[in-house]
């Protein structure tokens, strides 16, 4: 038997709701394979957590992460409590860069059963991987004056090392897919940055000749994840365009609630966080509406990191099961509950084991 330890941090608003369900539904499968568990350990480190402690997670709260095998992560964020930049730095973001979290792989695909809405798109089935350490999200910078005189700086921090990893994530990606990279780039308006990213790419796709290659400023990007999301394979982006590009990927496969995400520690040397694509959803946090499904589907790229793929595909299989049947929240445009839509799933998950 394989036990995993992995650290439990639900977080804020819906993080709460969508985490318990998503370990239910993580403990059906492990209880029906035999051969593996996993061992939860919950920390209640949120934007509650700051009021009373004055911080978002304890001085060593990195050092107990340490020591788990991955992090299960629901959302971080409540604006009226704390403000979001305190919030995300604080834990979110703290979390992916102490634990080297370098890539933030985030698929959009077509589902059976959840209907897009774009207008009869063909079936399409793409991979985001977001540069996770750098790039717009830097700390360089501050501001300055007061009144009319105010002014604020942030520099973007773009590092050979950093922007070639990300990118030869994503050839090593297109490899076992369909043999295409998209480049992300916006280097008309951009005029260091967006440049050096351009000849980087340009250097590492020398080492892949087999996998085709298109760079698209991200403007146009976005647009064609509207009017044409078929034709990508793998797009490799910077934090900050890989970040939008993905609540739109969310968008376009029905909604937001729905996509998954999975930071990695590619190195394996820590732990990696698996966190859905969505936040907190203030909006509907404590209603039990919320949809499960992007934090079940985190699951299953988890269990796929781990090395259970055949677990993480019958999970694939019970979501798009339980969108066919028509037990869909809000979001979707049904009116199931967050336990309705977690219970379908198990159910599903019960009657192949
Ligand atoms: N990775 C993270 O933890 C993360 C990601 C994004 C935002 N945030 C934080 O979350 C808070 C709210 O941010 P926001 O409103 O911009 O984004 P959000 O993703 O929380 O919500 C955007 C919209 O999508 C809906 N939505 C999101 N997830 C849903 C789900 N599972 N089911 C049904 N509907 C869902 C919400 O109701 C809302 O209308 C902020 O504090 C923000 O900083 C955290
Ligand atoms: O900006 C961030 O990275 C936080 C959140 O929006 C996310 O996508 O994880
Ligand atoms: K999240
Ligand atoms: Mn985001």
């Amino acid at each position: 038997m394989n036990q995993y330890e992995i650290a439990v941090i639900p977080g804020d608003g819906i993080g709460k709701e969508v985490v318990p369900a998503a370990i239910r539904v993580i403990d059906t499968l492990t209880d029906i394979h035999g051969g593996l568990s996993f061992k939860w350990t919950s920390f209640p480190w949120s934007c509650e957590y700051y009021l009373e402690h004055g911080a978002m997670m304890p001085e060593d709260g990195i050092q107990t992460l340490r020591n788990f095998d991955q992090i299960f992560l629901g959302a971080v964020g409540m604006p009226n409590l704390v403000p979001d930049h305190v919030s995300l730095w604080g834990l979110l973001i703290k979390i992916r860069r102490e634990m080297q979290q370098s890539i933030n792989v985030r698929p959009a695909k077509l589902l059976n059963g959840l209907a897009s809405p774009l207008r009869d798109p063909e079936p399409f089935d793409l991979i985001v991987v977001r540069e996770n350490s750098e790039g717009e999200y830097s700390e360089i910078g501050g501001r300055m004056h007061s009144g009319s005189d105010e002014m604020a700086i942030q520099s973007a921090v773009f590092t050979r090392k950093g922007t070639e990893r990300a990118m030869r994530y994503a050839f090593d990606l297109a490899k076992k897919r369909r043999q295409h990279v998209t480049s992300a780039t916006k280097s008309n308006g951009i005029s260091h940055s967006m440049p050096f990213w351009d000849d980087v790419f340009k250097d590492v796709l020398k080492d892949y000749p087999d996998i085709a290659t298109t760079s698209n400023h991200i403007d146009a990007l976005a647009a064609f994840f509207v009017m044409k999301p078929h034709v990508f394979d793998v797009i490799v982006a910077s934090n900050l365009f890989g970040d939008i590009l993905t609540d739109l990927g969310g968008a376009i496969m029905g909604s937001i609630g729905i996509a998954p995400a999975a930071n990695l520690n590619v190195e394996r040397t820590l732990p990696s966080m698996f966190e859905p694509v969505h936040g907190s959803a203030p909006d509907i946090a404590g209603k039990g509406v919320a949809n499960p499904l992007g934090q079940i589907w985190t699951g299953k790229l988890m269990l796929d990191f781990m090395g259970y793929e055949d677990l993480g595909k019958l999970l694939l299989d019970a979501i798009e099961h339980v969108l066919v049947s028509g037990i869909k929240t809000r979001d979707l445009g049904g009116r199931a509950t967050t336990e309705d839509v977690t219970s379908a799933v198990i159910e599903y998950l019960k009657s192949c084991g």
